[in-house]
C-alpha cells in the first residue's frame, strides 16, 4: 500500500466541505470525515464526496460494548467508505465483534483500525488522569497488538511511534497518523506530533492532516507541500 496524506474535512457544514474541496481542481483526495461534519450532516455527506471521486475514512471512533459495536458497525458497512474506526480500549472482544459488523455478507469490508492513544495526550496525563502507570509508548505498542491479534488491518497513532508499531505488528499493519505540523508551526491542541518528512522517515503509512492544510492562506499549496514532503521525496 502507497503512502498518502488525508485532508481531515473538520467543518462544520457539508456546505464548507465541498467548497473547500472545489479548491482542489481535477484531484482524487484522501479525505476524513469525523464526528463534526458527520454529525452536521450525515450518510449524505459522504455520498456527495465520494460521487466527486475522493477516498474516505470515516473517523467516528466508536468505543462501547461489543454488540453495540457490532451493530453500529454493520450499519457503517452499508456506506461506501474505505476505512473506519474504534478505540483500542474498548479491548479485543470489542474488536473482534467491530469486525464481524463491518463485514458485508459477500465478505468485502473497509478497512478498520484502532486508534491507540490520541495524539493530544501526553505520557504526563495519561499516567495522571487516565491513571495508566506505563510508559505511553509501551501503551501504543501494547494496544496495537491487541489490534492486530483482533485481525484489524491497523492503528492510529503518532508518527514517533510509527517505527516501533512496525517492529512489533509487521511493515503491513497500518500506521495512520495525525500529529503533524510543519516545522514552523503551533501545535495546538496536538501534543506528539512531527513533521510530514520525518514521519516518513519513521514509517508512516498516511499522514493525517487538518488545521495546517484548511487553515492555510493557500490550501491546495499546504497540501502539496505535504505531498513533496511525505510522498514523494
Ligand atoms: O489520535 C488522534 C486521532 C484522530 N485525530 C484527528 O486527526 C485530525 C488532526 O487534525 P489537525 O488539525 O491536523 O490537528 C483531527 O480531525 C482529529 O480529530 C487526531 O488528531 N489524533
Amino acid at each position: 500500500m502507497g503512502k498518502d496524506v488525508m485532508v481531515a474535512l473538520d467543518f462544520k457544514s457539508g456546505e464548507e466541505a465541498l467548497s473547500f474541496l472545489d479548491q482542489f481542481t481535477g484531484k482524487q483526495l484522501y479525505v476524513k470525515v469525523g464526528m463534526e461534519l458527520y454529525y452536521a450532516e450525515g450518510p449524505s455527506i459522504i455520498r456527495e464526496i465520494k460521487k466527486r471521486g475522493h477516498k474516505l475514512f470515516l473517523d467516528l471512533k466508536l468505543h462501547d460494548i461489543p454488540n453495540t459495536v457490532e451493530k453500529a458497525m454493520a450499519v457503517l458497512s452499508r456506506l461506501d467508505v474505505d476505512m473506519v474506526n474504534l478505540h483500542a480500549a474498548g479491548t479485543i472482544e470489542m474488536m473482534k465483534a467491530a469486525l464481524r459488523g463491518l463485514t458485508r455478507e459477500d465478505g468485502t469490508r473497509p478497512l478498520l483500525i484502532a486508534v491507540t492513544q490520541l495524539t493530544s495526550t501526553s505520557q504526563e496525563r495519561m499516567q495522571k488522569e487516565l491513571l495508566i502507570p506505563e510508559e505511553l509508548d509501551q501503551v501504543v505498542i501494547q494496544y496495537a497488538k491487541n489490534a492486530a491479534e483482533a485481525g484489524l488491518d491497523g492503528v492510529v497513532c503518532s508518527p514517533l511511534e510509527s517505527g516501533k508499531i512496525h517492529e512489533a505488528c509487521g511493515s503491513g499493519f497500518l500506521t495512520v497518523t495525525p500529529g503533524v505540523r510543519f516545522d514552523d508551526a503551533s501545535k495546538g491542541d496536538q501534543v506528539r506530533v512531527t513533521t510530514p518528512a520525518k514521519a516518513k522517515e519513521l514509517g508512516s503509512d498516511y499522514i493525517v492532516v487538518g488545521r495546517p492544510i484548511t487553515q492555510a492562506e493557500d490550501p491546495v499549496a499546504a497540501y502539496e507541500r505535504c505531498v513533496s514532503e511525505f510522498v514523494n521525496a
